[in-house]
Formats: structure tokens, C-alpha cells, sequence
């Protein structure tokens, strides 16, 4: 069964942050995505959720212009990602936390928190290196350090904090608690409430439904390629069986 909830008509009007319509994605002839609608309008938190191999980081991919769709029309801020690169989607507000956190050996933590600084579109840069670290002490720590040195929960902050160092309006993290330990689990959860309190939309693709429940305002539900639910928390606490069949949740 489908659930899609509609957005209130008083959201209709704002520009959405994300806009994808009619995804279809493939691998080589592996039709992986199909027809992926999804919304994500300024300062929203919105899960994508599935079991495994059910195409969510393709979805990012996808959004990302990594893997660019065969058909289907993904928009930033309005305007279509056709023809244009992930650096140029990264640039116009998107920090990019990935599944594997993409930390490089031979690079202090420092290093990797000023690579990418830079101001948002508006010219402000209200995450500076100080806040940065901050935000993650653990990180001012070991602020010298080889990146790839650090434990894997430091890489995850040092990611994390290293999306944030270039102003986005959006960050999407893949699976960012994956493997970690749970009070380092708890100290990403914690930040992402921060980063959402200080009006940086995301998308976040996790296994922990209750945290995700919390924290998004909105889920959307993959099942093979298509979305099966999309609508807030309420809407999914009402429909346990949702959680039930396509994520084994009890
Ligand atoms: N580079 C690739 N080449 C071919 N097939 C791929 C590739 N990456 C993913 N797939 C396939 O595409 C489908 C969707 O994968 P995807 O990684 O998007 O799923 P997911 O929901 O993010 O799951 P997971 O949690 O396992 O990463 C799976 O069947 C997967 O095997």
C-alpha cells in the first residue's frame, strides 16, 4: 500500500530546497530507482528510510549528480541539476556527509576542516573553524592529527564538521552513525539536533527509526526504487505496519 501524505497549503508556496520528480536511475541495464518523488523545503528533516539494496544512497547519488538519473527531474533552490556537475550542486549549499566519510590519510583534522571553507551563497559564514570545533571538541583534540588516524567516530565528526565549514543549506548524511559505538551514536544525534536547531535542513539516510522519528519532520519510505510512504512522524506511528513489513520494526 502507498501512503502519501500532501504538503499543507501553506508550505506550497516556498520555494523547496530539493525537488525530485519522476526519478528513474540506473546502473548499466539495473534499474535501480523508479520514479522517486520526494520534497524538502528550507530547514526541513527529512529520513529516507528502507531496508538495504532499496536504493537510498542512490537516491542521494542521484540528487547529488553522482549517479545522474536516466529520466526524471531533480531541482536545487528551483533550479534543474540537468547538465550540472556534484562541485557545482556542493557549491550552490549542499554538504555532503558520505556512507565511508571520505577522510583522506596524509591530511591533518585541521586541514580537513579549511579545505572546503567557504561562505554560503549570501556571503555569510556563520560555521567558522572555532564553532567547528566547538561543536566537536574531540576534534580541537587532535586538531594535528593524520584524519585517517583518528577513530571512526572522530572521522565521522571530522566529516561533519567538515560539511559544515562550508555554510551549507542542506546536508545529507548517509548511514553517519553506522558502526559506531552507542555514546558515540548518541554524540552524532546530538549534533544533528544542533545542526537542526540552527536551521540547516538534511537528509539523512540511518537505521535508528526512533532517533529518526524524533528528530525529522518527514520520512520517505523506499521499497525496490519506489516510495511507499511519505509523510511525518505522526502519519508513520499511525501506520505501524509500514515500519512493520518494510523495515522489520516491531
Ligand atoms: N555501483 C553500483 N553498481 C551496480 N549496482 C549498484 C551499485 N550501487 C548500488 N547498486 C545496487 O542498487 C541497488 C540500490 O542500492 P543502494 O546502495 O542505493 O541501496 P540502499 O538503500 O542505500 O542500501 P544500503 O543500505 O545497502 O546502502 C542495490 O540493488 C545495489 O546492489
Amino acid at each position: 500500500m502507498t501512503a502519501i501524505q500532501q504538503p499543507h497549503p501553506a508550505q506550497a508556496a516556498v520555494t523547496p530546497l530539493v525537488e525530485v520528480r519522476g526519478l528513474h536511475t540506473y546502473y548499466g541495464e539495473s534499474h535501480v530507482l523508479h520514479g522517486i518523488d520526494l520534497t524538502l523545503l528550507p530547514g526541513e528533516t527529512l529520513s529516507l528510510l528502507g531496508r538495504n539494496g532499496m536504493g537510498k544512497t542512490t537516491t542521494l547519488k542521484s540528487i547529488l549528480a553522482f549517479v545522474p538519473p536516466r529520466r526524471g527531474e531533480v531541482s536545487i533552490k528551483g533550479q534543474s541539476t540537468a547538465k550540472r556537475r556534484p562541485w557545482q550542486l556542493v557549491r550552490q549549499g549542499i554538504g555532503y556527509v558520505p556512507e565511508g566519510r571520505g577522510i583522506f590519510p596524509g591530511i591533518s583534522v585541521r586541514e580537513h576542516l579549511i579545505m572546503a571553507a567557504r561562505p554560503n551563497e549570501r556571503g555569510q559564514s556563520p560555521w567558522t573553524l572555532e564553532r567547528v570545533l566547538d561543536t566537536f571538541p574531540r576534534l580541537g583534540q587532535r586538531i594535528h592529527h593524520d584524519g585517517s588516524l583518528l577513530s571512526g567516530g572522530e572521522q565521522q565528526m571530522l566529516s561533519i564538521g567538515r560539511a559544515l565549514t562550508t555554510n551549507p543549506d542542506l546536508i545529507i548524511l548517509d548511514e553517519a552513525t553506522e558502526g559506531l559505538a552507542p555514546l558515540i551514536r548518541d554524540e552524532i544525534w546530538k549534533i544533528i539536533r544542533e545542526i537542526k536547531a540552527s536551521g540547516i535542513a538534511s537528509i539523512i539516510v540511518d537505521k535508528n527509526i526512533d532517533n529518526l522519528l524524533e528528530v525529522a519532520d518527514r520520512h520517505v519510505l523506499l521499497v525496490k526504487g519506489e516510495v511507499v510512504f511519505s509523510g511525518d512522524s505522526r502519519g508513520l506511528r499511525e501506520d505501524p505496519s509500514m515500519l512493520e513489513t518494510h523495515l522489520g520494526v516491531a
